[in-house]
C-alpha cells in the first residue's frame, strides 16, 4: 500500500520514558504511599490541615519498611476526614422546577414528566468547595470557590470532558448562569495550572482530558449571546491551545496525542505493574496508564496491543482521531471568537491551523476502503522528524471514535459523510439500545457492550447536522434507542447510570476497575440535549418493545 509523506514537526524526544514528570505536592506523595499500603481499600480523600503539618511524622515503621495496619488506621482516623468533608451542597441559583420553554418538542406527558425528573437531578449534583484551595481545610482540592456540577457518586469533583455534556443539559434546562460557573471553574484551572486538569484534585495536575473547553464556551455563547463571557474566556483558550501544542502532550502542531506528565503508579496500578520487572519498563507503563486516563477512555482495547493484558497499553504511541477532532474544533472555535472580538491576526492564524488539521484528518486518519477515520500507530513508539505516514499503521479495529469526525463535518464533504454513514450502519457498533464503544468484549469499561453518553451524542449530533437525510434519520433513530433505555433503566432503578449495556433495554454497563457509578452528569445532559433536539411525539412508545 502506498505510503503518504507528510512532514510533521515533531519534538525530538517524546517516547514514554523520556517525557516530563510534573512535581506533585508532599501531601500527594504521602497519600500515594498510604494508598499503596492500603491497596485493597479505596483510600481516604479529605484530609485535615494537621496532616499537612505532620506529614513528616507518619506512623513509625518497625524497620522492615512496613507500617502496622493498626497504627496506620489510628493515624488515618486522627488526620483524615470523610470523602465529602471538603465540599458543601450548593443550591443552583437558576434552578426552577419547570423552566419556561423547557423541551418544547416533547409532547408525550410521561416522557415529559421523566425529563423533568432528570432536570431536577441538577440539584443533587451541585457542589461548592468548603474553602478555597490553599486555605486551611482544603489542601487537597484544586478548584475554585464557584459552584460546579460533578458527574456523580465517587466522582465528586468537577471533571473536564464530562462538563461539556453537563453544560449541554444545563442549557436545555435553561440554567445559563450555572453553565457559565462551570466554565469559570475550568478557566481557573487553566490560569492556575496551565491547562484544564482531568478533574479538580491535586492528584490530577499531571494530566488533562479531552479538550472541550472552547466547545462549552461556544454552546453557552450561542444560547446567551454573552460577548463579555467570550471576551473574558478568550485568553485562557489561547493558553489551553498552547498546552496541547507544546512538548510531549502535543506531539506536534499538526497532530496530537495523549501524554500525561507522570510515570508513577496510581495505587491500584502497582498490582498490574508488578508483572514488569524492569524499573524503566514500569515507569513507561505508568505513563501509559496516566495517558490513557487523559484520553477519557480508561481503559479500552483501543490502547492495548493485547486486549487481555493491561501492561500492553501503548497510548502514547497512538495518534487518536478523536483528540485531533477536538483540537480542530478548538481551532475553529478560537478563530470564530477572534473574529467576534475583532482580532483578525488570531483569526487568520487559527483558520490556517484548522485548515491544515482538516487536511491531516483526510490524509492520515481517513480510510476510504472502510469509510472510517482510524487511529494511527506511531512506529517504534517514537515521534520522529518527517515520519512516513503509512496506511498500514492505521488501527483497523472498529471503535466508536472512528466516527467522531462526523461531529465536525457539518454540511461539508457530503460524499465522505455518506460513505461514513453507510459504514457506520454495517459496522456492528449500532446495537438495539445505542452505539457500542467497540466490538471487543475485553472486560474494560470503554469496550463492548458498554455505550457511553458522550459517544452517542458526538455521533448523533454529527449525523444530525450533516445535511443528509439518511444521516439525519439515523441520528434520530439512535437518539430514540438511547433515550428509551435510559427511561426504562431509570424507572427500574430510580437512577441515571454512568454507562449502559447497549444490547439490552434498561441495562446499565459494567467492567473496568470500579463499580458502576450513578448520578450521572453526562447521561443526564445527553438525554436532555437529545429531547431538546428531537422531541418525543405524543404517541411514540417509550417502554422496551
Ligand atoms: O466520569 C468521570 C470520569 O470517570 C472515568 O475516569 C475517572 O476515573 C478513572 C478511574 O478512577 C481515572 O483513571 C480517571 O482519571 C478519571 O477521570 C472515565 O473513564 C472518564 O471518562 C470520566 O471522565
Amino acid at each position: 500500500m502506498a505510503s503518504r509523506h507528510i512532514f510533521i514537526d515533531f519534538p525530538p524526544v517524546c517516547g514514554p520514558l523520556d517525557g516530563p514528570v510534573k512535581e506533585t505536592t508532599p501531601l500527594i506523595n504521602f497519600l500515594q504511599r498510604v494508598q499503596a499500603f492500603c491497596a485493597a481499600d479505596p483510600g481516604p480523600e479529605g484530609v485535615r490541615p494537621q496532616a499537612v503539618r505532620r506529614i513528616r511524622r507518619p506512623p513509625r515503621s518497625p524497620g522492615n519498611g512496613t507500617i502496622p495496619a493498626a497504627a496506620l488506621n489510628r493515624f488515618l482516623g486522627v488526620y483524615f476526614s470523610a470523602p465529602e468533608a471538603d465540599l458543601v451542597y450548593a443550591e443552583p441559583a437558576d434552578f426552577v422546577p419547570e423552566p419556561k420553554g423547557f423541551l418544547p418538542k416533547v409532547k408525550n406527558p410521561a416522557v415529559r414528566a421523566w425529563a423533568l425528573e432528570v432536570h431536577a437531578l441538577w440539584k443533587n449534583l451541585s457542589r461548592r468547595c468548603r474553602r478555597r484551595e490553599g486555605s486551611p481545610g482544603a489542601p487537597h482540592l484544586a478548584a475554585t470557590a464557584r459552584t460546579y456540577h460533578h458527574p456523580g457518586s465517587r466522582f465528586r469533583e468537577v471533571y473536564y470532558w464530562d462538563s461539556y455534556w453537563i453544560i449541554r443539559g444545563l442549557l436545555a434546562s435553561k440554567m445559563h448562569e450555572t453553565a457559565k460557573a462551570i466554565v469559570n471553574n475550568l478557566i481557573y484551572l487553566v490560569e492556575t495550572y496551565g491547562h484544564v486538569l482531568n478533574g479538580a484534585r491535586a492528584y490530577y495536575t499531571n494530566r488533562s482530558q479531552p479538550p472541550l473547553l472552547s466547545s462549552m464556551i461556544l454552546e453557552i455563547f450561542e444560547k446567551t449571546g454573552d460577548l463579555q463571557f467570550v471576551k473574558r474566556s478568550f485568553p485562557s483558550l489561547l493558553k489551553e491551545h498552547d498546552f496541547w501544542s507544546s512538548g510531549c502532550s502535543g506531539c506536534s502542531h499538526k497532530v496530537n496525542r495523549y501524554y500525561a506528565m507522570w510515570n508513577k503508579p496510581r495505587p491500584r496500578d502497582e498490582e498490574s505493574g508488578s508483572k514488569l520487572v524492569d524499573g524503566r519498563e514500569k515507569e513507561a507503563f505508568y505513563r501509559e496508564v496516566a495517558s490513557t486516563a487523559e484520553s477519557g477512555w480508561d481503559f479500552s482495547s483501543r490502547w492495548m496491543s493485547n486486549s487481555s493484558d493491561l501492561t500492553t497499553l501503548a497510548t502514547t504511541s497512538i495518534i487518536p482521531v478523536d483528540l485531533n477532532v477536538y483540537i480542530l474544533k478548538m481551532e475553529l472555535d478560537i478563530a470564530f471568537f477572534a473574529k467576534l472580538l475583532g482580532d483578525v491576526q488570531t483569526k487568520n492564524k487559527f483558520l490556517a491551523a484548522a485548515h491544515s488539521r482538516r487536511e491531516t484528518l483526510k490524509s492520515v486518519f481517513w480510510n476510504d476502503e472502510m469509510g472510517q477515520w482510524l487511529d494511527y500507530r506511531l512506529k517504534d513508539d517514537k515521534c520522529e522528524d518527517g515520519q512516513e505516514w503509512d496506511a498500514r499503521n492505521q488501527n483497523r479495529n472498529i471503535f466508536a471514535s472512528n466516527f467522531v469526525p462526523l461531529w465536525i463535518m457539518c454540511n461539508s464533504d457530503h460524499s465522505m459523510v455518506e460513505k461514513a454513514t453507510k459504514s457506520f450502519k454495517t459496522s456492528g457498533l449500532l446495537q438495539p439500545f445505542g452505539i457500542a464503544t467497540s466490538l471487543t468484549n475485553s472486560g474494560q469499561q470503554w469496550d463492548f457492550p458498554n455505550g457511553w453518553a458522550p459517544l452517542q451524542h458526538l455521533i448523533v449530533e454529527g449525523l444530525a447536522r450533516s445535511g443528509l437525510k439518511e444521516a439525519q434519520d439515523l441520528a434520530e433513530d439512535i437518539a430514540t434507542r438511547w433515550i428509551r433505555t435510559n427511561i426504562v433503566s431509570y424507572r427500574e432503578s430510580g437512577v441515571m447510570h454512568e454507562k449502559y449495556d447497549v444490547r439490552a433495554c434498561g441495562e446499565f454497563g459494567g467492567g473496568g476497575e470500579y463499580t458502576p457509578q450513578t448520578g450521572f452528569g453526562w447521561s443526564n445532559g445527553v438525554v436532555l440535549a437529545f429531547l431538546e433536539e428531537f422531541g418525543w411525539p405524543q404517541d411514540r412508545e417509550f417502554t422496551c418493545k
